[in-house]
């Protein structure tokens, strides 16, 4: 089993608050990402899990019991680094088979490990050979094979791909998503990487400035950010934002003034904002819409359009505004440089943030997705 609580978890460094109020279940076999921009605190709640740092508040239990003083080498978790900190004299079986030997596994016994490790993980006919005749993906599968040979019941990596290059950090996030389908143990998972934390999680936590700022499915928090913060971390490209002012806040539709003098009304329960705040409308790339549905039409000129083949991304300016926006056209398109485009909006498709940040609850359904 692996089930972890964190209750009122807090660290203080030298008398500075890192991390605070995290309260957080992980369910057994749950694949759970920490994300968020750097020194938001991850690593430094995922080392406090493994027992590599203390924890100053708050208590921590696996399985219901509280771990808080057990050292590192006697929780039932087991951590993989972004550095591999494998031993380089030894052969990829020493490496893997080292922590069961300090352990005085039976030697049959390590042998199974070791021998079961490397065909999960695709490293059986490089057992013999030294870390230097590794590629990175495949020393990283190595570090992984360490950890997996010690059965624990809570897998923990930190930012494990950030060393490989792009191809290989696609193939490693399908290895490790397999690997989860095939163990079943409870994992998790740190990294800035939006897109492995989209692709990975059954759950995102998303942390800023110590703090959870949001808990849930990748496509929750992708469809219903509860916070600007949030909305602009998760999503790539970043969620287009205007500044709006508010003229007539409701329970089902909430009335905005855009900059270029239109009303829009976005379709979210803006009942806590009040005529004249300052707001901030969100809009993904895809959510444009074809200018004969839109409720409002914006004129926009066309600065870069980056041909991807799949689609096209164009980075376009509204008149009167400084901010440039994104719109994410399918397949190629017939562009032209400074071309004037017109951009679709509509109610449904947005988000609105109050002054505070806040997201106005969003009042429409999008299927498969709770919130
Ligand atoms: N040993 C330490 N002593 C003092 N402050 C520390 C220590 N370790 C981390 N910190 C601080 O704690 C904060 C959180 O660091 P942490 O490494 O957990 O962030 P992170 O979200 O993992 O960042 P990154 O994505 O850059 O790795 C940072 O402000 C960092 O400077």
């Amino acid at each position: 089993m692996g089930r972890l609580t964190l209750a009122g978890i807090g660290k203080d460094y030298d008398g500075v608050e890192i991390s605070r109020d995290i309260d957080l279940t992980i369910e057994d076999g749950e694949f759970v990402v920490f994300v968020g921009p750097s020194g938001c605190g991850k690593s430094t709640l995922l080392r406090m899990i493994a027992g590599l740092e203390d924890i100053t508040r708050g208590e921590m239990c696996l399985d219901g019991e509280r771990i808080n003083e057990i050292p590192p080498q006697e929780r039932d978790i087991g951590m993989v680094f972004q550095s591999y900190a494998l031993y380089p004299h030894m052969s990829v079986a020493e490496n893997m088979a080292f922590g069961l030997k300090l352990a005085r596994t039976d030697k049959a016994e390590i042998r199974r490990r070791v021998d079961h490790a490397a065909e999960m993980l695709h490293l059986t006919e490089l057992l013999e050979r030294r870390p230097k005749d590794l590629s990175g993906g495949q020393r990283q599968r190595v570090a992984i094979g360490r950890t997996l040979v010690k059965q624990p019941a809570v897998f923990l990596f930190d930012e494990p791909l950030s060393n490989l290059d792009a191809a290989l950090r696609v193939d490693m996030r399908v290895q490790i998503a397999e690997l989860h389908r095939r163990l079943r143990a409870t994992m998790i998972y740190v990294t800035h990487d939006q897109v492995e934390a989209m692709t990975l999680a059954d759950r995102i936590v998303l942390l800023a400035r110590g703090r959870i700022a949001q808990v849930g499915a990748p496509l929750s928090l992708y469809h219903f950010p509860r916070t600007l913060e949030v909305a602009e971390f998760i999503g790539s490209p970043r969620i287009n934002t205007l500044p709006v002012t508010v003229v007539d806040p409701g329970r089902q539709r909430t009335a905005v003034r855009l900059p270029s003098g239109d009303t829009l009304a976005v379709a979210v329960d803006g009942a806590r904002l009040r005529a004249g705040d300052d707001a901030t409308l969100g809009v993904r790339a895809e959510d444009f819409v074809a200018p004969d549905q839109a409720e409002v039409r914006l004129a926009a000129r066309l600065m870069v359009a980056e041909k991807l083949g799949y689609e096209t991304l164009a980075h376009l300016r509204l008149d009167g505004v400084a901010a440039t926006l994104t719109q994410r056209l399918e397949g190629l398109t017939h562009l032209e440089d400074d071309q004037t485009v017109e951009l679709g909006l509509a109610g449904e498709r947005c988000h609105l943030f109050g002054p505070d940040g806040d997201a106005c609850p969003r009042q429409v359904q999008i299927p498969g997705v709770t919130h």
